[in-house]
């Protein structure tokens, strides 16, 4: 990934792909049994490797109104099921790629797609727009972006509600109980004021907001700033095992 100003050398952009937590899982435990059934009675097993990348190819932006790219060119795709790290010097595009990746903003050139490939690794249907539904977005200063009274009706918020049927419903309530356990918020009161909450608590908080969701692609614009080096560990932890 490299990306550079039209005019002036920029800083550099990096990305370092993280292995995928559970890279060769390819079939849950109860089907294993199966397969050892099968394997035992000599019936040949087929495992499909058809998979899916993100891919951002050739993304350039300029803001409007400016001679300069912020971004020239950013190419680079990601497995599906894997992390990401975005790294590179204050000022070099960082933010601004994020935006792009997360749809608040368009490339002026390039693009962004959801490709699926088939066994033979060749594409087997054209590259699809993530909708920007699909993405879910911690920013830096999520506090600014909070709305409730509550830290309850902050994660509720963007949940369907009367007209959820019951199985949805309860769908909601594990994923609202799983998301509030595995950043820890259990720990304090759901009826405490969002903007109350120290600098942790609201980084756990924008964390769950986005888990409750379950985005196609989440992304954490420095997730683990002012973390201290227990929480960093633990939320790395969450973000490759969220529930
Ligand atoms: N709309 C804009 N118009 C002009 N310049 C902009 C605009 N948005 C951002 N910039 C500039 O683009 C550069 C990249 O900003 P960006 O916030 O993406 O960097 P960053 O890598 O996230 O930095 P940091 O690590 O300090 O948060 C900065 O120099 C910023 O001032």
């Amino acid at each position: 990934m490299r990306a550079t100003s039209a005019a002036a050398p920029a800083p550099k952009l990096g990305l370092r792909l993280m292995p995928s937590p559970q890279p060769l899982r390819l079939l849950p435990p109860p089907l294993n049994r199966g397969v050892h059934e099968k394997c035992r009675k000599g019936t040949a097993l087929r495992v499909s490797s058809e998979h899916s990348r993100f891919e951002v190819r050739r993304v350039s932006f300029r803001p409007p109104g400016t001679e300069h790219n912020l971004l020239n060119e950013v190419t680079f795709s990601l497995p599906e099921r894997s992390f990401g790290l975005i790294f590179g010097r204050s000022g070099s595009g960082k933010t601004t790629l994020l935006q792009l990746l997360s749809g608040f903003s368009k490339p002026t050139s390039g693009s962004i797609s959801i490709q699926r490939y088939g066994n033979d690794g060749e594409p087997i249907q054209p590259p699809e727009m993530l909708s920007s539904k699909r993405v879910g977005i911690v920013f830096q200063f999520p506090e600014r972006y909070f709305l409730a009274d509550t830290v309850l009706e902050e994660i509720t918020f963007g949940l369907p509600r009367q007209k959820a049927d019951i199985a949805l419903r309860e769908e909601l309530a594990i994923r609202l109980q799983m998301a509030i356990n595995s950043v820890g918020l259990n720990r304090i009161s759901l009826e405490e004021d969002p903007h109350a909450l120290s600098g942790g608590f609201k980084r756990r908080l924008a964390l769950a907001i986005q888990l409750v969701q379950t985005p196609d692609l989440l992304l954490l614009d420095e997730p683990l700033a002012g973390l201290g080096m227990i929480w960093f560990s633990k939320s790395t932890y969450i973000l490759l095992f969220p529930f």
